[in-house]
């Protein structure tokens, strides 16, 4: 049980108990159905990478590979070319093309569009570290106007910070689909704190602090059997280390970890090979986790 499990634990309790139901929700079922969500406001959750604590539940496999590819492709190849991400065997953004392989004018396109990431991020912490201008903000207005097609930025934002011998980074998004995305330890914590410590490697950083935050975060009202058979296996199996959480008696060795190949220097190098999970060893089986389109 990992701090993001208890996390999640925590955040499905808060929704099924706490949640608003939208009204005309956007999103529609595979089937055509109206995606109804249960939601919270205002979220969030922090880890300290430096402290041992890396964000990935244990509660269902999670693909964490496919999560750090599509970094990759935002960030790395600054594409929204749905072909590129095909190739890398990650197929999350097939229900979005917008009709010409792509998910529109968003993501990848923004960052390069705007050279958000290069200029912003890696070449501003190296050289001015102290300046708190490291933002790296998807959300642009004339990207939207130029192609209003296409799912607006979720995970929208990222807001860098030396401290030190660390990095610190703190995630924004506007919109989260807890299970399948935003919730504690599944794929964008995932791949946000990959990318922490992708860039904290460039830079010549520690990776530090990495916290997230959630502004709309839901669960779907086809994902509600799912959120309660994850509550099921913490209770189960994991309930003792609950406690050993909270005071933090947990043998951080014992965690899940990321590593990151220690020769690898530049960012633009780095590829999925370069990185190994030690320690997981989720519960199973998996679960089918109904989207909104
Ligand atoms: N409603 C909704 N939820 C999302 O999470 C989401 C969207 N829409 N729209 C665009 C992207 C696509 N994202 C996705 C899409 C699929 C998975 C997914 O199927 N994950 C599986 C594992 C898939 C695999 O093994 O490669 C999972 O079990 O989490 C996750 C995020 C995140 N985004
Ligand atoms: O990285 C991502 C991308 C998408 N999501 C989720 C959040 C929402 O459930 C949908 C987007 O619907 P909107 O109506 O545009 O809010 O996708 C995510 O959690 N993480």
């Amino acid at each position: 049980m990992t701090k993001a499990d208890k996390y999640l634990v925590e955040s499905i309790y808060n929704i099924l108990q706490n949640g608003i139901k939208d009204e005309n929700p956007r999103p529609k079922y595979e089937d055509g159905t109206p995606a109804h969500t249960y939601f919270v406001t205002h979220q969030m959750r922090q880890y300290d990478l430096s402290k041992g604590d890396f964000p990935i539940c244990t509660l269902r496999p999670i693909a964490w590979k496919s999560a750090i590819k599509e970094m990759f492709w935002i960030f790395q190849k600054e594409s929204n070319d749905l072909k590129i991400l095909n190739e890398m065997g990650v197929h999350f953004w097939d229900l979005w093309d917008i009709g010409d392989g792509t998910n529109g004018y968003r993501y990848g396109h923004t960052v390069h569009r705007y050279d958000l990431f290069k200029k912003r991020v890696l070449d501003d912490i190296k050289n001015n570290p102290y300046g708190r201008y490291h933002i790296c903000n998807l959300w642009q207005e004339e990207e939207f106007k130029d192609e209003p097609n296409g799912l607006k930025p979720c995970a929208y934002e990222t807001i860098w910070t030396v401290r030190e011998e660390y990095l610190d980074m703190f995630l924004n998004q506007r919109s989260g689909d807890l299970l399948p995305a935003s919730g504690p330890g599944s794929t964008n914590e995932v791949q946000y704190a990959a990318l922490l410590m992708m860039v904290a490697k460039h830079t010549g950083y520690k990776p530090g602090k990495f916290t997230h935050f959630v502004v709309n975060e839901q669960i779907y009202t086809r994902q509600i059997d799912q959120a309660k058979e994850l509550i099921h296996r913490a209770n189960e199996r994991h309930l003792a280390t609950f406690e050993a959480l909270k005071n933090d008696e947990i043998d951080k060795n014992l965690m899940p970890k990321l590593v990151l190949n220690p020769e690898k220097n530049n960012f633009y190098d780095m590829t999925i090979d370069d990185f190994s999970m030690e320690n997981y060893k989720p519960m199973k089986p998996q679960l089918t986790l109904p989207l909104g389109i």
